[in-house]
């Protein structure tokens, strides 16, 4: 009988931040290996991908960061003949965290490196790492690398409607719709959320609730965007999403299955975003499952740059 040995998973992120006014990235000299790359590792048990790249660039560089723009996935067998599977996004470094980094040399990480794109370019050591650097490079010739999120959230599986005898706006969370609100803290903080917006509905204030109380952020409660204001026709989610594009700071915004594709269409509309299937999957969110829609802090006008659908975990 033949073995079919599994692909090994990782993550990672493209750092960037601006010196002398110009774009540079980090690549790292690994110790044992000799090579350059851009930082990642390997998922730990349990973690998902975008916790994993947060918590990777961490460990080698000492660097805190929050995910930008998802960057693409390389591939490539490693030299054991399994195949490594490797998802990239963008990520801001503050200078706050340059200042914070307690980076030694150690057995993994030689030196860390900031360059410019063209020289991390002819500095790489393989051809994966150099297609994800030309992923960054092309956002950086459109201009939109400062980037923020507006995370659409579908609020975690509630009792149904038939078996609860209160209001519906007062359905609270199932056993699992707990666990999918618990499951979402690691995850959604990847992103570092600076702003957490939800219906007034139980079954959303309680999907948001673990990741306020991790993040010490509190719940804004809007009715704009509630079911019961969705039905009568009297919602106001263009008022809702027109400031979150406006403020320009990673939020989350939690909100009911026949809700979401109208936020999906204002967050188009009000970016200047062609619509298309592109924007309307995005707001095809199972229970717990979130579509995080990438915009530029720059110019919010030039439309999405990204959106990146996650599948809840429970
Ligand atoms: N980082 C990286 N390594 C590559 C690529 N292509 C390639 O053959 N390698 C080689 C370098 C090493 O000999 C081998 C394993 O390196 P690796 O970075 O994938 O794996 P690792 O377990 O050492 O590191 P990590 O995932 O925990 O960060 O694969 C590539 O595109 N990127």
């Amino acid at each position: 009988m033949s073995q079919v040995a599994t692909a090994v998973y990782a993550a990672g992120a493209v750092c960037w931040r601006v010196i002398g006014g110009r774009i540079h990235v980090l690549v790292v000299h690994r110790t044992v290996y000799g090579d350059v790359t851009i930082p990642k590792g390997k998922v730990d048990p349990g973690e998902t991908l975008p916790e994993t790249a947060v918590r990777e660039i961490g460990e080698e560089t000492g660097l805190r960061v929050a995910l930008g723009v998802p960057l693409g996935v390389s591939r490539y067998a490693m030299p054991s003949g399994r195949e490594k599977i490797v998802h990239y996004w963008a990520a801001h470094v503050t200078e706050k965290a340059v200042q914070r980094s307690t980076f030694r040399p150690n057995a993994e990480i030689a030196a860390l490196e900031w360059i410019t794109i063209k020289r991390a370019r002819s500095y790489l050591s393989y051809e994966p790492d150099r297609e994800i650097l030309d992923n960054f490079a092309a956002l950086v010739e459109q201009g939109v690398t400062d980037t923020f999120g507006v995370i659409v959230l579908r609020h975690g599986k509630a009792q149904p409607r038939g078996a609860w005898k209160g209001t519906d706006a007062s359905r609270p969370l199932t056993e699992r719709g707990v666990k999918q609100a618990a499951a979402l803290v690691g995850m959604l903080r990847a992103w570092a959320p600076r702003k957490l917006v939800s219906s007034p509905a139980v079954r959303c204030v309680t999907t948001v609730a673990p990741l306020a109380a991790a993040s010490t952020l509190s719940v804004k409660r809007d009715d704009g965007i509630s079911q019961d204001a969705w039905e009568a026709g009297n919602d106001e989610v263009r008022r809702v999403i027109g400031k979150r594009v406006r403020v320009g700071k990673t939020a989350v915004v939690c909100s009911h299955g026949p809700v979401l594709p109208e936020i999906m269409r204002e967050i188009a509309l009000a970016t200047g975003t062609p619509l298309g299937s592109y924007v309307s999957d995005a707001a095809e969110l199972e229970v717990g499952g979130f579509s995080v829609v990438h915009l530029s802090s720059s110019n919010p006008s030039s439309g999405i740059i990204a959106i990146e659908t996650h599948e809840p975990r429970v």
